[in-house]
């Protein structure tokens, strides 16, 4: 390693694509900016690409592209290896060779650390050296480091947030021009926002792997994608979308953490991800197009919001280079930052036991005791209603009626039964209801 040699410090970049590239632009255009914050000059050594002749959003210097990562890992100069190529496999082998090979390690890369962190974290412990990864989680915008750092001594009870841009941009798109969903994805996907393969956004995959590294580093436990309960947004219809307005309220893609009571007095983890309601007047509500931001919840701070782009090649890449200058200056101090803080081993609690609330917009028979049938549903399943709005039709009408928390199980049993009903002609409308308080 580059121990003794305190006069450069050598970074390699695996992965030369959106976010790759600006990470290069951006070590050369700061080249002396970054040189007077480190303490030494920050020098690129070695750019880790599949194809030498692809077209790039940035010129790398002579000599430096490589197809060998693995060799670029093996290095005994490299001080930080930025991994940003995506993906588990070749990701996570290369961050675990670039530690056991002493290097510090920043990374982008969410689906890896929520599919396996602790691998990761436990070879960076071993290694004695720093893993960083403010850019997987709302790309620029600082909130892991906050989490870790600045609230280390709060308690978070909660953290609510907008973190995938692609499906916001969609659901803002639904609530202002009304367009059903797959037009939304359209354009989406013409401006850019959304990949040709949409899945791992508009399915909640990447949100639940943000959600499950939010409440790792929130609630001091090891929280995986797999703990998260996920549900994408491509089956909210535009009359979802018209129903929440009715009800002043805007759909949008939350992963929600929080801490909950659990049966033995230990505190529990829930993780999940759905689209919700919430009010127009909540702040989430304001945040629009492709923007993230994250609503955070604790005992002495009380609520704070983050908020600014959570996605973008030189967005991102702000978030990484910020890692980059302090995991540098850890360096050049012969130290480490915190490692992952997992005391807590908090259980995870099962969606159907986490409490929520329910929107239900029912097509009707418009005739006497109706009403009555659809109260006594909710209460075969002990769930209390707490708005019914009705409206004539003629020979039918709706009926929607917004529940008080509950166990979502309960919730959707209740659904369920709703849907065997001879009274109800249909079902328009089930949507989570959130940010409002009970
Ligand atoms: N783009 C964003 O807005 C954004 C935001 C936050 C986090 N991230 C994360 O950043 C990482 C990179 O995302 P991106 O948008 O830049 O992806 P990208 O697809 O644009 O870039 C990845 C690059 O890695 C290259 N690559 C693949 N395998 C390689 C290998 N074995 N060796 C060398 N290069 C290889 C690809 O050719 C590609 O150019 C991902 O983990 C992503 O989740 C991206
Ligand atoms: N696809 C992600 C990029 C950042 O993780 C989004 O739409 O937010
Ligand atoms: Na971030």
């Amino acid at each position: 390693m580059n121990e003794g040699d305190k006069r450069t410090l050598k970074v390699a970049v695996l992965g030369c694509g959106a976010v790759g590239s600006q990470v290069v632009r951006l070590l050369a255009e700061q080249h002396d900016d970054m040189a007077a914050r480190v303490g030494v000059p920050v020098e690129l050594v070695g750019v880790a690409v599949r194809r030498l002749d692809a077209p790039r959003d940035v010129e790398v210097p002579d000599g430096l592209l490589t197809t060998d990562a693995a060799a670029l890992v093996a290095r005994d100069d490299v001080d930080v290896v930025v991994e940003v190529i995506g993906g588990i496999e070749p990701a996570r082998s290369l961050i675990l060779s670039a530690l056991e090979n002493g290097a510090s390690v920043v990374t982008a890369n969410k689906a890896l650390l929520a599919e396996d962190g602790p691998t990761l974290f436990e070879a960076a412990a071993k290694a004695e050296r720093d893993l960083y990864y403010e850019a997987a989680v709302a790309g620029a915008i600082p909130i892991l480091r906050p989490l870790r750092e600045s609230l280390a001594g709060d308690r978070v009870t909660r953290v609510l947030g907008i973190v995938n841009g692609t499906t916001n941009f969609i659901l803002d798109r639904m609530d202002t021009s009304g367009a059903g969903f797959s037009e939304a994805l359209e354009e989406a996907q013409e401006l850019g926002y959304a990949e040709a393969d949409p899945t791992a956004d508009v399915e909640g995959f990447d949100a639940a792997a943000k959600a499950a590294i939010l409440a790792s580093l929130a609630f001091h436990s090891r929280v995986t994608a797999a703990d998260v309960h996920r549900e994408g947004i491509s089956e909210v219809t535009a009359a979802d979308v018209a129903s929440a307005r009715d009800m002043g309220s805007v759909v949008k893609l939350l992963a929600i953490c929080e801490l909950r009571p659990g049966p033995d007095g230990q505190d529990v983890v829930a993780a999940r991800v759905h689209p919700a309601m919430i009010p127009r007047s909540h702040p989430l509500a304001s945040v629009h197009e492709a923007y993230n931001a994250v609503f955070v919840e604790s005992e002495a701070a009380g609520r704070l919001m983050f908020y600014g782009p959570g996605a973008g090649g030189a967005p991102t890449a702000s978030a990484v280079l910020g890692d980059l200058v302090t995991v540098a200056r850890n360096r050049l101090a012969g130290t480490r930052g915190a490692g992952e803080s997992a005391y807590a081993d908090r259980a995870v609690q099962p969606m159907g036991e986490t409490r929520t609330r329910y929107h239900v917009a029912i097509d009707v028979d418009d005739r006497a005791g109706v009403l009555a049938a659809v109260a006594n549903a909710f209460a075969d399943h002990d769930v209390s209603i707490q708005t019914v709005r009705q409206e004539g039709r003629g020979a039918d009408a709706q009926l929607v009626v917004v529940s008080h928390e509950a166990p979502d199980a309960a919730l959707s049993a209740t659904v369920a039964q709703l849907r065997g009903m001879d009274i109800v002609r249909e079902v328009t409308s089930v949507m989570r209801v959130e940010g409002d308080s009970e």
